[in-house]
């Protein structure tokens, strides 16, 4: 079978994504495990089908790297905004469906995409350390010298503790900049591996930092792949009006035998 894919990325965060609206791929875990891997395959850090929706402009579908489906992906849905407005589905206001609830989303003047991420109402403190949901679980770890941490070894050894191994986590590990800026780089799960961005990690990061004790809140966040910004409202501890903002951008489009 010949499949026609598009690749994208959203602060070096790569995806393929395939136009659903009318076909029905029906692909295995093992097709998007090869489809993702980097020597054999395309390459990517995920998958996302594009599909039709009777009640939102489109459905989000999203696959990790090794084939199983996953939870919501930041960045991935910043992508596939871009995705439906290059195969002509504009929209001043996107909104859409994926699987932790409905999404909205639009462009800024220089291209960025932001997109609504659903409310946090709890952080759970874990030995140290804090634990939140943002659409996909997070573990959230403050470190110094971010630069030459070892977010593999930890990340990995978090990752497939105990307590996290089954259903597994999200490992970011982040340096305060300033008041309004931090860093952060993520162990992802699904991936297996560091990967250059991750749109929910970096929101659970920025929530973790809010510096209000109620208000608005904007975090900048530099990321391997480039900078990101979280924008969102607090109050005590329910966040609210989260919006992830960033590039999002079409790398090359092909075709390849399955
Ligand atoms: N890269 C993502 C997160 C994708 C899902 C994650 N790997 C998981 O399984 O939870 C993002 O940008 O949010």
């Amino acid at each position: 079978m010949q499949l026609n894919f598009y690749k994208y990325q959203g602060t070096g965060n790569d995806f393929i994504i395939l136009d659903n609206r009318t076909k029905n791929f029906t692909l295995t875990t093992e097709q998007i495990n090869f489809l993702c891997n980097r020597r054999f395959g395309i390459g990517a850090d995920g998958l996302m089908l594009l599909n039709q929706s009777n009640t939102y402009d489109f459905e989000m579908k999203y696959y990790n790297a090794d084939g199983n489906e996953s939870t919501m992906c930041g960045n991935g849905g910043r992508c596939l905004v871009k995705f439906a407005n290059d195969i002509g589905l504009k929209k001043e206001n996107y909104h859409f469906i994926a699987i932790d609830g409905p999404h909205e989303a639009h462009f800024e003047k220089n291209g960025w995409v932001d997109l609504q991420m659903k409310n946090v109402d709890n952080i759970e403190h874990y030995y140290g350390d804090f634990l939140l949901n943002t659409g996909s679980p997070h573990y959230v770890k403050i470190v110094t010298d971010i630069d030459n941490y070892e977010v593999f070894k930890e990340g990995r050894a978090i990752r497939f503790s105990k307590d996290f191994e089954k259903e597994g986590i999200n490992v970011n590990f982040v340096e305060m900049v300033n008041e309004d800026t931090i860093t952060v780089r993520t162990y992802e799960r699904g991936v297996e591996n560091e990967t250059l961005s991750c749109g929910t990690g970096v929101t659970a990061a920025a929530l973790v930092f809010a510096h209000n004790d109620a208000g608005f809140n904007r975090i900048e966040v530099n990321t391997l792949g480039g900078k990101l910004a979280v924008e969102f409202d607090k109050l005590g501890e329910n966040f609210s009006n989260i919006w992830l903002c960033g590039p999002a951008t079409f790398v090359f489009k092909g075709e390849i035998e399955l």
